[in-house]
């Protein structure tokens, strides 16, 4: 009963797709303990509530539970698993509009960004289910008489999911989706942010008839280092793919190691957006408006670092100032609401540091440049001038500031571009075809935006260099992170 009055404050048309409690082997659960994390709505700061904060015991059950799962769920042909992953598919886009909501609630985005996540995050289930029955092996010819040479594709087993709260949803899909359809089992560590849009996504598994034990949901918070490191070293778990910081990427890739797994890491990016003076201006503006405000900033492709080429450097900064100077800062359920909130005050904080240092070394506010007092709003910056010593130029700020830099000539931009250790993402604008082939391969980064500011699709290969990761997901290559090839030598076949 509890529950049922605790769901009615989501608002959803279907308020049994909120859950209080974690997922474990098909069960509904609370942690042992009865410890409980409480998550909030950043918009207004009040409490949406609680989930499980569950800690290693809860951990260890849920491994064990996806190696139960594993041997009969790895064993159904790949059409089923196509069939289970429409299903999926088919639940996400009827409950649409409660998933969006949930995302708005929790995260704070606004709600056609929250939908737009919902179309983005079912999408990665309808492509895995089509790259499922597309696992082919091989036949390589032999140099040996007699003997033939095939490879074939096995899911690597029990995989450790854990996810960012900054796409709640869409985050989860990407990976679920393919080590599902690979017929891999999956232990899933959500943000304690966003753990709503985790379980719900759990109980559509369920409703489309995913088995028990192949999706479990393990909400942690206090308890964070000790299940991520039981999530990295358990012996039982043959995979780790992780989406979220650096820092924490390596810390996780260094446990992993103790026993060799397969991982994969979606990190930190800072990626810049290059604007030369042959571009299209108009588009541009629209583009960096896209790619660097999109979630209020908060996403590891948004651009970091603006390059403006001299001659249209005022042109470009009062035609983006006059735009982000009109944009309605709110509540994301608000209609009219353009930007929503933060997600915390650690976020605030950090992108009002890089407001304070690049001021400091010298430049200049064109709009913003401050937060709302006791609020996680950030009113939507750009700074002009910005020089290369700059805090936010060697840090992702991950909130909404556009800072602004001049540059003259090509070689200087691109080294400015490649001069930082990660490399997710990277933009340009230019209508010159020449200069268009030669930044896209100088850049150093995994995905190239050339006269565009977004680039996501289920179907194109996702990832990094550098330090913003290790292997692609999403496109023809996701599902290859999920699988084993085994090679299998027939000798003595009297031919
Ligand atoms: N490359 C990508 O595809 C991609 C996508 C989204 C976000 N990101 C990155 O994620 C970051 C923002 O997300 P965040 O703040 O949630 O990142 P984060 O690294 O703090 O957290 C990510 C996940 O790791 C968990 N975590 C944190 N400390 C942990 C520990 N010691 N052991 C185990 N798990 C731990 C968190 O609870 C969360 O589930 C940004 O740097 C952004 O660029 C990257
Ligand atoms: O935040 C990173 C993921 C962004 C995306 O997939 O569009």
């Amino acid at each position: 009963m509890a529950s049922t009055q605790a769901a009615a404050v989501f608002g959803l048309k279907d308020p049994s797709l909120v859950k209080f409690q974690g997922f474990i082997d098909g069960k509904w659960i609370d942690a042992k303990n009865g410890e409980k994390i409480v998550v909030t709505n950043p918009a207004t700061r009040e409490e949406l509530g609680t989930v499980p904060d569950m800690g290693i015991a809860e951990t260890k059950e849920a491994i064990d539970a996806a190696a139960r799962a594993f041997p009969e769920w790895s064993k159904t042909t790949a059409k089923h698993r196509h069939d289970i992953l429409m299903k999926f598919f088919a639940l996400m886009q009827e409950h649409h509009d409660d998933l969006g909501r949930l995302i708005t609630l929790e995260n704070g985005k606004i709600l056609p960004e929250a939908k737009g996540e919902i179309t983005y995050s079912a999408s990665f289930l309808e492509w895995y289910a089509g790259e499922a029955v597309r696992t082919y092996g091989a036949h390589i010819p032999s140099p040996i008489p007699n003997s033939r040479n095939v490879t074939i594709k096995q899911p690597v087993g029990v995989v450790s999911i854990l996810t960012p709260w900054n796409f709640p949803s869409a985050m989860i899909t990407r990976k679920m989706g393919a080590a599902l359809a690979a017929g891999c089992t999956t232990v899933i560590k959500p943000p304690p942010e966003t753990p709503y849009s985790a379980l719900a996504l759990a109980e559509l598994g369920r409703r489309a008839g995913v088995p028990n034990g192949v999706i479990n949901v393990v909400p942690t918070q206090k308890n964070v280092i000790e299940v991520g490191k039981e999530m990295c070293e358990s012996k039982i778990v043959r995979k780790v793919t992780f989406t979220g910081s650096t820092p924490v990427a390596k810390l996780l890739y260094g446990m992993a190691a103790s026993t060799l797994k397969k991982v994969s890491i979606e990190a930190g990016g800072n990626a810049p957006f290059i604007v030369f003076d042959d571009a299209d201006i108009d588009e541009a503006v629209a583009a960096a408006i896209l790619c660097k405000f999109r979630g209020t900033g908060q996403t590891c492709v948004c651009a970091n670092r603006i390059y403006v080429q001299s001659a249209v450097y005022a042109d470009f900064a009062s035609r983006l100032s006059e735009k982000v100077a009109a944009f309605k800062v709110g509540n994301g359920l608000e209609e009219g609401t353009t930007h929503g909130p933060l997600i915390h005050d650690r976020a605030v904080e950090k992108v009002a540091r890089h407001v304070d240092d690049a001021v400091a070394r010298g430049a200049q506010v064109l709009v913003g440049g401050k937060s709302i007092p006791n609020t996680s709003f950030f009113i939507p910056t750009v700074l002009s001038d910005v020089p290369a010593d700059a805090a936010i130029n060697s840090e992702e700020t991950f909130g909404p500031l556009a800072a602004l830099t001049k540059f003259e000539t090509e070689d200087e931009v691109v080294k400015l571009a490649n001069n930082t250790d990660v490399g997710l993402a990277g933009y340009f604008f230019s209508r010159d075809v020449g200069r268009v082939w030669r930044v896209a391969e100088r850049l150093e980064v995994g995905m190239v935006g050339a006269n565009t500011g977004i680039l996501s699709q289920a179907s194109i290969p996702f990832g990094g260099v550098k330090e913003s990761g290790i292997g692609r997901e999403g496109g023809p290559h996701g599902i290859d992170e999920y699988l084993n090839t085994k090679l299998i030598v027939f000798g003595g076949l009297g031919l």
